[in-house]
């Protein structure tokens, strides 16, 4: 089976830091997210220039977009992005102009299972029309009222659709064999990296960790 891939989510709003971030952390990733605070803050001249500076990664602009898909994530892709987020709780047909227009690209569209409160039955419409990764996400403002991505993570893995899975919300050291073992193709770290005395370190470790 191929090795999971890692994936660090910019969290930050200001330009130059997260640069300097990315400048940071490339090399011990796969993937560098612009998170979705991030990327209505600085806006595509941001993926535009991480796309000059990091042609190794790939990027993922996490727009959340909830309407007017493939309008909306066609000027990203053509700018560089690999992958581009449309929320699971859009409209079926905004879901599908994200997949068509990252199709016409050849990059991936993923769906976020965030707040979605029927997922399995989204997880197999999305797969019926093309979805290509599927986001299991517990995002910043439910994980400060406890919530963890894991049995959201069963319950999609159990579907065995043939996606991608990928895994956000508060991964750490500590709990990526666990994300992992349970079926994770992505996983996802934002503040175990950023929040890290030694960003890199912390970077390299959870890499090692996912592949070990
Ligand atoms: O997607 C995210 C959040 O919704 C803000 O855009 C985070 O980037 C994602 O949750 C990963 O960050 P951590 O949970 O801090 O690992």
């Amino acid at each position: 089976m191929a090795k999971p891939l890692v994936q660090m989510a910019l969290d930050s709003l200001d330009f130059d830091a997260t640069v300097a971030l990315a400048t940071t952390v490339a090399p011990h990733v796969d993937i560098l997210e612009i998170g979705t605070p991030c990327i209505k803050h600085n806006g595509i001249k941001l993926l535009e220039t991480l796309r000059a500076k990091f042609p190794n990664n790939k990027i993922l602009v996490d727009l959340k977009t909830a309407d007017a898909g493939y309008y909306e994530a066609e000027p990203f892709f053509k700018a560089g992005a690999d992958i581009v987020t449309v929320l699971g709780i859009s409209d079926i047909g905004t879901i599908k102009g994200v997949v068509d227009v990252a199709n016409k690209y050849g990059k991936e569209a993923q769906v976020d299972l965030i707040n979605v409160p029927n997922k399995a039955e989204v997880v197999k419409a999305v797969a019926a029309v093309g979805a290509h990764i599927i986001g299991v996400h517990t995002g910043l403002d439910q994980q400060a009222a406890g919530q963890t991505p894991f049995t959201d993570l069963a319950l999609v893995a159990g579907l065995n659709t043939g996606l991608k899975i990928s895994v956000a919300g508060g991964v750490k050291p500590a709990t990526v064999r666990q994300v992992v073992d349970a079926g994770a193709t992505i996983v996802v770290a934002g503040a175990a990296i950023y929040g890290a005395a030694d960003p890199a370190a912390a970077a390299a470790e959870i890499t090692a960790l996912a592949r070990a």
